[in-house]
């Protein structure tokens, strides 16, 4: 009961509904105890003392009463739909809410497949349950206490006497829901290992395919859907072997209803018309207990379900506002990013990054370098704040950021990542997914910035085309160039490009960076790259390896130095292995003939920057 006490805040709000459906299912059900009534009226009054002349009145009765009885149920049907589905909005909006705002750390473990399965097929559960299974549950209550009542109040030891296989079926149904109870929560389970699968294989079709991979994804799928078929057995044997006890035991009361009631019939104990109301009445007994299994089922599955709904509910948040956050005035902010000897560590895991101190001036660009797995998109994700920082502290304009309130933090960055996300929506809404109020000009500013623009109008509709999920449709550097407009439509004071440009060509990643030329004046700009041509006009550029700061400077100066950078660049630009410091220098000079035009441009904004600050 625990699971729905913790529900009470998304079906209370409804409680007149939920009282409703009760009372109305109540109501019917009290009404359907009239007929046994009726029909021992009918043997003993009317069909034995022969008064005939009551019958149309009898019949008036029954119609009156099956009318009301209708009505109530109607009114029962109303009121839970209306209940249930209200319910589910409320949990349903409650739910997407708190999928908002979790945080990195638990998408990092989390499984798409479970995730839908606990947002469509645990909803409706409960949806099923709080609109119509729990007031089915009281009414069996109420069926028994009725019941029993009327069999007692006409002869109490027929009534006493046909209970007594009673206990058997209640301790069987609950001995029925100890097992049922831990087989469903496995189905369930099983059910969103095999959601998982299908989710995954659909997203990575591309990559099953290229690999023909086909026959281990089938293997795989029939892996899962064998042991989703085998939970399925297992609790359909749960099912198989106490139903039928339960069934007996039931129909065992009817039998010594009939036999001794009929006993006390020729006796002379009871009339016939008291007996037939007894079995009559027996069936309101027997029915909910004979149901007992379905309700049961039925209240165990909808727990499941409700723990499974509770715990994205309950989940931690492990970045969240603090209670006295600050807002930030987005007109204030400088953009001055401050990471003071960071260490942190992904849970469970080695530190991803080592003392890490850097101090961007507003304005500045700083340039991230390093081999795979090194930390730079480390140390993008806690400038978003992604993670929180435990070790050391990381402050924006001298503000730890910690204590801003997230949101407005957030709207200060804009991120283009390395993998590019596109929501099935026109190339427009894509772009201005970042902004609220945003015209169509600045758009087509962004796009042609981000050198999108020309190709975007080259498709039949323009910036209205569709693309589609994760932006099917296009290829990886138009994708790219429309996420880098997004990023540029965002004006945001902090800019960062998690190896943005690594799916356009050298020619458009050369025109793409004259455009954040443009666009970087005035924002503190991180830039990932494996390319040293897209670092090299950085005011530092850091290189980082295996989480540590191994080199720290300028271009030129960092050429200079024996060190990862210096072999990056010899492979990048001399197409060798590094040798001398000499021969270093002598492929710098060939390089820098070689710059082109736009080369020239970005480094003389660079040196301006610099001489700023
Ligand atoms: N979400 C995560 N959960 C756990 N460990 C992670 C996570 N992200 C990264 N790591 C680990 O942290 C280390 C640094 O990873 P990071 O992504 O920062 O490297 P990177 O330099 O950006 O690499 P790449 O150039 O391949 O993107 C790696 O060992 C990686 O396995």
């Amino acid at each position: 009961m625990d699971v729905f006490r913790q529900l009470k805040p998304y079906f209370w709000p409804e409680k007149k509904l939920f009282f409703g459906a009760i009372l109305c299912l109540a109501m019917a059900t009290a009404l359907g105890l009239v007929y046994p009534n009726l029909l021992r009226y009918l043997i003993d009054n009317v069909i034995a003392k022969k008064q005939f002349e009551l019958v149309p009145k009898l019949a008036l009765i029954v119609v009156v009463v099956v009318s009301t009885k209708g009505i109530f149920q109607f009114l029962h049907g109303l009121c839970g739909g209306r209940l249930g589905n209200r319910v589910a909005y409320h949990l349903r909006n409650a739910l997407y809410n708190k999928l908002q705002y979790l945080s990195f750390q638990y998408y990092d473990q989390a499984r798409t497949g479970d995730l839908m399965s606990r947002l469509t097929a645990d909803l409706e559960a409960i949806r099923q349950f709080i609109g119509f299974g729990f007031a089915q549950l009281l009414n069996v209550v109420l069926m028994l206490v009725f019941g029993m009542g009327m069999m007692f109040s006409i002869n109490w030891k027929l009534a006493l006497l046909t209970m007594i296989t009673m206990p058997f079926l209640a301790f069987t149904a609950v001995r029925f829901e100890g097992k049922i109870h831990p087989a469903f929560r496995m189905v369930r389970q099983s059910l969103s290992t095999m959601t998982t699968a299908v989710q995954e294989n659909i997203t990575g079709v591309r990559t099953v395919k290229s690999f023909a991979r086909e026959p281990h994804e089938v293997t795989k799928f029939s892996a899962r859907n064998e042991d989703y078929k085998a939970m399925n057995i297992e609790t359909s044997g749960i099912w198989a072997k106490y139903f039928p006890i339960m069934e007996i035991l039931a129909n065992l009361s009817v039998v010594t209803l009939l036999g001794a009631g009929g006993y006390m019939v020729i006796q002379s104990t009871i009339t016939l018309g008291e007996l037939v109301a007894c079995f009559s009445l027996i069936w309101y007994i027997i029915g909910p207990m004979w149901g007992l299994g379905f309700h049961i089922n039925n209240f165990t599955q909808t727990k499941a379900s409700g723990e499974k709904i509770l715990e994205i509910l309950h989940q931690y948040m492990h970045v969240k506002d603090q209670q006295d956050a600050i807002a930030l005035n987005n007109n204030e902010v400088q953009g001055h990013v401050r990471f003071d000897h960071v260490t942190f560590a992904y849970p469970e895991k080695q530190p991803a990054l080592y003392d890490f101190t850097l101090d961007a001036q507003p304005g500045s660009v700083i340039g991230l370098l390093g081999s795979t797995g090194s930390g730079k998109t480390t140390v993008i994700s806690l400038l978003m704040r992604a993670y929180n920082v435990k070790e050391g502290k990381l402050e924006l304009d001298g503000k730890d950021i910690r204590s801003l309130q997230l949101e407005t933090y957030r709207n200060q960055i804009a991120t283009v990542f390395q993998e590019t996300f596109l929501f099935s929506s026109t190339i427009r809404n894509n772009i201005a997914y970042g902004r609220k109020d945003v015209t169509m000009e600045e758009i087509i500013r962004a796009a042609t910035l981000s050198k999108a623009h020309s190709f975007i109008m080259e498709l039949p509709e323009g910036y209205d085309t569709v693309v589609g999920e994760r932006g099917l449709g296009l290829s990886g550097g138009q994708k790219q160039r429309i996420a880098i407009a997004r990023a540029l439509l965002k004006d945001p004071k902090i800019l960062v490009l998690d190896d943005a440009t690594s799916a356009v060509d050298m020619e458009t990643e050369h025109e793409i960076q004259a455009g954040f030329g443009e666009v970087m004046k005035g924002r503190t700009t991180f830039i990932i790259a494996h390319r040293i041509s897209s670092l090299k006009h950085a005011d530092e550029i850091i290189v980082l390896d295996k989480g540590r700061i191994v080199q720290r400077g300028v271009h030129q100066d960092l050429l200079q130095q024996e060190g990862l950078y210096r072999q990056t660049y010899l492979i990048q630009y001399a197409d060798q292995p590094p040798k001398s410091a000499a021969e270093t220098q002598a492929a710098a000079a060939k390089e820098t003939n070689s710059e082109t035009l736009l080369d020239t441009q970005l480094h003389a904004a660079a040196q301006e920057r610099r001489l700023a600050h």
